[in-house]
């Protein structure tokens, strides 16, 4: 049976561990699926390579509304598919193809399924049909999550085809209709990809709006564009999915009463569940949390000395930049285990790429107030920028929440062009510990641009100079 200083199951943020620090140990890999994990074959990446040719496409749609004259001719989606994925996929393939060759000698890839059968005992079931046992002193748990899809008649017997975020972006061609179920990150920013190319979009979202995890505010406008844009059903409660003629029919209700929907093509986004127990990692010992997330302490250590996780399947961020945060955490901790780090969960930003751009850090306004925590805000409208004028925007703001006392930033929220990039101050000065003022005041903004956003949010809070 092989034994290893260290085994990494998943090759996605964990495969940023082994590092010329570790090249006396014996490392093993175990990967299951494309080199590289989620976010560069299936997630974050191609994701947004779709988006942006989405907003030219959009561009060229509402340029009108500018005075400039233009229309959007056709979107070659099999062109645009195969260059995403000519590009990604060799990506995948040059990343494991480093990591199985010369310049990695300490490291063995085990390309199968990997299942705990005891404490720090691994079963891979390999993709050449064979099987494998490993032991190892340490391991890291970075199996990610995947994707939940809903117990309704038709979808939990896989008697319906249905796509999943895993699939969708691989599709042959453009349908010209689907119906996206998930009021989430991956329903927002398909249904703008999919509308933006020209596809009849139906959204079905259990919640009384859109994105609801996000302030008030937000969501709000977010589920009134969306809703102005393709057709959005709100509180929906599904019954049933069929297969038909010409795709799939879904059956739901809401509180108007039941209603049909039926499209070529239906994507499913339900949310993703932590991969621990795929894992079997009871089996070693390592605690799973009510919600199927992998225990860790600060330092990404589970309950048992040298098994750390990170990443999708014991985070309750779901987001990459968080995973590689923790990989970091955890490959420090692995190199120093007598002077361990730990994680930094204070501040954790999110973005959800649609149109309109949202971007969010710290508590909501709805949280602050259901937590007591005392609060000033300050909304700031695009429409009073210049930059915002350039663009006549009406509906877009940032909205950015401070401690009346300190004049520290509690939360910030955009909603518009570019909130991605927009919020980043805002950020760095909740990392740091910056106030209001002193970020406002204490550099230069450039005029006219999208950040005079933040600088004005900034001066028009209630807190001290
Ligand atoms: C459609 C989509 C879009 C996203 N967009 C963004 C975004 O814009 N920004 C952002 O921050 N985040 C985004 N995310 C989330 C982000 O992709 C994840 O948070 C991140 O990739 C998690 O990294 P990880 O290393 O924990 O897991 P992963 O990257 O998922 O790696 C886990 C790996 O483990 C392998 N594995 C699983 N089980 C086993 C097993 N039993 N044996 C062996 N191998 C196994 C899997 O094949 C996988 O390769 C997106 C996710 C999706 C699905
Ligand atoms: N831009 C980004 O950073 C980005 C993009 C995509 C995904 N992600 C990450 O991936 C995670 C997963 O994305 P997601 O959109 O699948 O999850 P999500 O948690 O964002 O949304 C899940 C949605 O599905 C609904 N839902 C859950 N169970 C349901 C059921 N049984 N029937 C009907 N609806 C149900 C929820 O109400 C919610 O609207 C996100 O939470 C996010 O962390 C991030």
């Amino acid at each position: 049976m092989p034994h290893f200083d260290l085994v990494i199951i998943g090759s996605g943020s964990g495969n940023s561990i082994p590092g010329p620090e570790f090249d006396h140990w014996d490392i093993a890999i175990v990967e299951d699926g494309l080199f590289g994990g989620t976010c560069l074959n299936v997630g974050c990446i191609p994701t947004k390579m779709f988006v942006h040719p989405a907003e030219l496409a959009d561009a060229a749609r509402h340029a009108g509304r500018l005075n400039v004259r233009s229309h959007l001719d056709a979107v070659d989606w099999p062109g645009m598919r195969d260059r995403i994925f000519g590009r990604i996929d060799s990506i995948e393939a040059g990343g494991r193809a480093y990591r199985e060759g010369p310049e990695c000698p300490n490291i063995t890839v085990f390309a199968g399924r990997g299942k705990f059968t005891g404490h720090k005992a691994l079963r891979v079931e390999l993709h050449d049909g064979t099987t494998a046992e490993i032991t190892a002193d340490r391991f890291v748990l970075a199996a990610g999550s995947h994707a939940v899809v809903p117990d309704l008649p038709g979808l939990s017997d896989s008697s319906v085809p249905f796509h999943t975020s895993d699939t969708i972006m691989r599709i042959d061609d453009l349908p010209e209709s689907i119906v996206i179920m998930g009021g989430g990150y991956i329903a927002a920013e398909f249904a703008h990809v999919f509308s933006s190319f020209g596809v009849e979009v139906t959204q079905l979202a259990r919640g009384p709006q859109l994105l609801r995890s996000h302030d008030t505010d937000v969501s709000e406008t977010f589920t009134a564009e969306a809703s102005a844009r393709y057709q959005v059903h709100l509180n929906v409660k599904g019954d049933k999915v069929s297969q038909t003629g010409a795709g799939v029919e879904v059956q739901f209700r809401t509180p108007d009463g039941h209603h049909t929907v039926e499209a070529q093509m239906l994507l499913v986004a339900t949310g993703r569940r932590p991969n621990g127990a795929n894992l079997g990692v009871e089996a070693t010992g390592v605690q799973l949390g009510p919600d199927g997330r992998v225990m860790v302490d600060a330092h990404q250590q589970t309950c048992i000395p040298g098994i750390y996780a990170l990443g999708d399947i014991s985070t309750e961020f779901q987001l990459k930049h968080v995973a590689n945060h923790e990989a970091r955490v955890v490959r420090h901790n692995l190199a120093h285990p007598q002077q361990p780090i730990s994680s930094d969960h204070r501040f954790v930003p999110a973005a959800v790429f649609t149109d309109p751009q949202i971007a969010s850090v710290g508590v909501t306004e709805q949280h602050a107030i259901a937590r007591g925590i005392r609060y000033v805000v300050k909304r700031q409208d695009y429409g009073g920028i210049a930059a915002g004028w350039a663009r006549e925007d009406t509906t877009h703001f940032l909205k950015v929440l401070a401690d009346p006392d300190t004049g520290l930033l509690l939360g910030a929220h955009v909603i518009g062009p570019e909130a991605a990039t927009v919020i980043q101050p805002l950020i760095h000065a909740m990392s740091f510990g910056q106030t209001a003022h002193e970020v406002a005041r204490g550099q230069y903004w450039i005029h006219p641009a999208l950040s005079e956003l933040v600088e004005n949010a900034l001066l028009g809070l209630d807190v001290p100079r």
